[in-house]
């Protein structure tokens, strides 16, 4: 357990709130947990960073804040309501309300493959009940925003560039202005122009009051949007503050080990024998 959860500045009101979030899988004999005790906070206008290779936790951090797997103990608080153990349909109308999206690395997990750009954009907010004509506008707005022309709205998920179809996984998020996002791998299957151009949208987000939750093993985006890091290992969050002193100066011996395996940040990479030295100290 860290010594302090991710925190957010005294004045302000965190968007999200997690606390001593417990969550496992399966059951009987094949029950085993996922996650223990984690804990953080997202301010508005905040990104924090999650990390953690492959199996710690992450996917199932931003399911559990999502409503999509039960929270064996613990709480999840977004926009000051407690939303732990609530019901699907409960989830749904909230859904619906707009304070919390999210996007995954695979745009159709977020994207219905039977909708058009227009309707998938245009959906939350008919849903919301807000008028043909407006939907529209706000629609040409988010398209905008994420750099798309209006010529692509008839088409479908199937018939977009994996680029373009993350852009518009950002727009549908976008368009009814969430307090939180969620986003997980949001770039990692983007090549390296596409990564470029939503990394800043991600950032324009930050710097316009969103609270973001940036899920990536890409260890170079995430020293590029998060102002905080929280680092998970086997399910515990072990170490958590400001990006920079995380990344450049890590307390803990496992998140040595990530950035050490990873030759592209500021520190050179580790060699083996460094790693099984720190793997040995876990
Ligand atoms: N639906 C599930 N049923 C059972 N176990 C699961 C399920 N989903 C995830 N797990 C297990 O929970 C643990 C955490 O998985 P999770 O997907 O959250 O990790 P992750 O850090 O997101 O990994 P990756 O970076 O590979 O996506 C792993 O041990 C995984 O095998």
């Amino acid at each position: 357990m860290p010594e302090n959860p991710v925190t957010t500045r005294d004045d302000e009101e965190p968007v999200l709130r997690v606390t001593g979030l417990d969550v496992h899988y399966g059951i009987g004999r094949k029950r085993h947990r996922a996650l223990s005790g984690v804990s953080l906070e997202v301010a508005p206008g905040q990104a924090v960073g999650l990390i953690g290779e492959t199996g710690s936790g992450k996917s199932t951090l931003a399911r559990a804040v999502l409503g999509l797997v039960p929270a064996g103990g613990g709480s999840v608080v977004i926009g000051g309501e407690d939303v732990t153990g609530w019901s699907r349909r409960r989830w749904r109308a909230f859904r619906r309300r707009g304070v919390v999206q999210y996007v995954f690395q695979d745009p159709l997990r977020s994207l219905d493959p039977d909708l058009s750009v227009q309707d998938s954009l245009a959906e939350p907010l008919l849903l919301r009940g807000e008028s043909r004509g407006a939907a529209r506008e706000q629609v040409l707005e988010q398209l905008e925003r994420v750099n798309l022309e209006p010529d692509l709205l008839p088409r479908l998920p199937g018939e977009l560039s994996g680029g373009q179809r993350q852009r518009v996984a950002v727009a549908r998020a976008l368009v009814v202005r969430p307090r939180l996002i969620i986003l997980d791998e949001p770039v990692s299957a983007l090549d390296a122009a596409n990564r470029v151009q939503i990394l800043q949208i991600i950032k324009d987000l930050r710097d316009a009051g969103t609270a973001l939750l940036f899920i990536s093993h890409d260890l170079g985006s995430v020293a590029g949007v998060a102002d905080r890091v929280a680092v998970l290992y086997q399910g515990e969050l072990v170490e958590e503050g400001p990006a920079g002193v995380v990344l450049r100066s890590p307390r803990h011996a496992y998140t040595r080990l990530l950035l050490g395996s990873v030759p592209t940040l500021h520190a050179p990479s580790a060699s083996r024998q460094q790693r099984q030295a720190l793997r040995a100290q876990l």
